[in-house]
């Protein structure tokens, strides 16, 4: 798996592949990692997918849950501590979950890493996942504040591709989603394939 996210002038961009694994058979290559908690909430997945789905669905309620006793909506930051503080519990037990939260709330946008080790930790820039060190590579070189919305989500999609094409636990549909004030916004989703192709063709062009 490799899954980005980034803050810059015009919200988050979230960017994962679809591919699962078990072993060295693809098990699918249509997996959805990033899963709408609510229109101002994100989460990204990697690591065990039934780790990944099963606590993912359980924020998921207890956000909803806090909406309901509180008549608002949950912050980012109280989002991450209740999946942080609820994996914590079975440290040490074989959980994998290296997860990003991504939302806005009435501080603004905010972007967090958890993960079952115990790591809780906000931040503009993130990589999760076997091909995050490929994706880095792409998105540190490529990253600035003042990105434009197109040149951002090219950037993720761009970084992605690349994990993609190297790492051979990340694969089939790149997905970008970007977060925004009023809310998320599903920008795209590619195949792999035709990616490779079109930045192909573009370095030909470039000659
Ligand atoms: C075939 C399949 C799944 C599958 O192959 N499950 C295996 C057992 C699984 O958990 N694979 C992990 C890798 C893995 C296997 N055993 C583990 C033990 C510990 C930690 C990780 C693993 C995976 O693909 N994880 C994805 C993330 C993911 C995948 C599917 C759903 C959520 C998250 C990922 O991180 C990259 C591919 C690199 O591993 C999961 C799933 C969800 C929805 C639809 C189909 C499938």
């Amino acid at each position: 798996t490799t899954t980005l996210g980034f803050m810059y002038q015009g919200g988050i961009i979230l960017a994962v592949d679809s591919r699962a694994t078990g072993g060295s058979y693809i098990g699918s290559q249509g997996v959805e990692k990033v899963i709408r908690i609510n229109d101002f909430l994100l989460g990204t997945m990697a690591g065990g997918a039934a780790d990944c789905v099963y606590w993912d669905r359980v924020l998921a309620k207890q956000c909803r849950m806090y909406e309901l006793r509180n008549r608002s909506r949950i912050s980012v930051a109280a989002a991450s501590k209740l999946i942080s503080n609820m994996v914590y519990n079975y440290k040490g037990m074989g959980l994998s979950i290296g997860m990003m939260l991504a939302g806005w709330d009435k501080k603004g946008p905010g972007l967090y890493y958890v993960d079952s080790e115990g790591t809780r930790t906000a931040g503009k820039v993130f990589s999760v996942g076997s091909g995050s060190v490929f994706a880095y590579g792409v998105l540190d070189s490529g990253y600035r504040w003042d990105l434009k919305d197109e040149e951002a989500f090219e950037l993720g999609r761009r970084a992605i591709y690349h994990a993609t094409h190297r790492d051979a636990y990340s694969g089939g549909i790149v997905r970008v989603f970007q977060m925004k004030s009023t809310g998320f916004v599903h920008i795209s989703n590619q195949d792999s394939k035709d990616l490779h192709y079109a930045y192909a063709e573009e370095k030909k062009q470039n000659k």
